[in-house]
């Protein structure tokens, strides 16, 4: 038998802290791809859980007016800055802003990424290397640019934005399943490598969610068949339905996950 300590969490001196363990009062946290989509819809629920975010984007005026509507609706501090997350120097001089800026850097959420579909006959290189660049190169840049700030904290986390397509396969899609595939690998390395540092690596994979990426498609039946089809919900996810993996990931509830795939996914990838 084994003598229990009176700070045992869960005795009656010491209770388990339950919901407080989502609390990211204070945390900085920055989204990549955060103006739009699944981005900004995370870093909105960052927002809601306490934290001050930094939304980037290619695109500043974009970056900035979803920073301002989030900052109004959780009277959070939120920013928006641009970058290109495939240019090296462009994510390293962002960091090192936020970093001036807040001075400090929690949580890392890479959700910058292009899909391109198509058969690999009538798809040039170019194509094929562009997804690589942007949801391989670019979670990679960002998740080195931010983690010398994390280790120094001994504290941090970086949520990745894979796919049920990095999980699976699919017809058509020979670039970004590769890419998401790669994210997935990325994420059980890195999580391996940076958990004796503090700093929780993980990934998302949402099934389909009706953003800009899909919405060109969203009348095409085949399209529509081959990725709502095969959820189990038999539906597109909707927004919010994102932000509570992005949260707990987030949060100190994360403390024991590592290179972990939390699917979001309609129930896609339980079959
Ligand atoms: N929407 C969906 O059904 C799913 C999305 N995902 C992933 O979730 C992430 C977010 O996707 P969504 O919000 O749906 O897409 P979205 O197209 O609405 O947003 C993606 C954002 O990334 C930005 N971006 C693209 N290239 C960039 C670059 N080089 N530098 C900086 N920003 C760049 C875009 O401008 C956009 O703001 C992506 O990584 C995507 O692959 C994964 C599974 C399903
Ligand atoms: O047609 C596609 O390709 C997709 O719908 C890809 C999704 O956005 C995705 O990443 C998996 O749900």
């Amino acid at each position: 038998m084994s003598e229990t300590s009176a700070e045992t969490p869960g005795d009656a001196d010491s209770p388990l802290p339950g919901i407080t363990q989502f609390d990211l009062t204070d945390r900085v946290a920055i989204i990549t791809g955060g103006s739009k989509g699944l981005g900004r819809a995370m870093a909105a629920g960052l927002a809601s859980a306490g934290a001050d975010v930094v939304l980037v984007s290619r695109h500043e005026d974009e970056a900035v007016e979803a920073a301002e509507a989030i900052a109004r609706d959780f009277g959070r501090k939120a920013i928006g800055l641009k970058a290109d997350v495939t240019h090296e120097q462009a994510v390293q001089s962002m960091v090192e802003r936020v970093h001036t800026e807040f001075g400090r850097i929690d949580i890392l959420i890479n959700s910058a990424g292009i899909n391109i579909r198509g058969p690999i006959d009538e798809l040039s290189f170019e194509q094929f290397r562009n997804v690589q660049r942007v949801n391989v190169d670019g979670t990679w840049l960002c998740s080195r640019a931010v983690v010398p700030h994390m280790k120094h904290a001994r504290s941090g986390r970086i949520i990745n934005l894979a796919s049920t397509l990095g999980l699976v396969g699919l017809e058509d899609r020979t670039p970004y399943a590769t890419s998401k595939g790669a994210v997935v690998q990325m994420t059980r390395a890195l999580g391996l490598e940076l958990a004796p540092h503090g700093i929780a690596v993980n990934a998302i994979c949402p099934g389909p969610f009706l953003t800009e990426m899909n919405i060109p498609v969203k009348d095409d039946p085949q399209i529509v068949q081959d990725v709502v089809g095969a959820t189990a919900c038999k539906r597109w996810g909707e927004l919010p339905e994102i932000q509570g993996a992005a949260i707990f990931l987030a949060s100190d509830a994360a403390s024991y996950m590592a290179g972990s795939m939390v699917a979001v996914d309609g129930g896609w990838t339980a079959k």
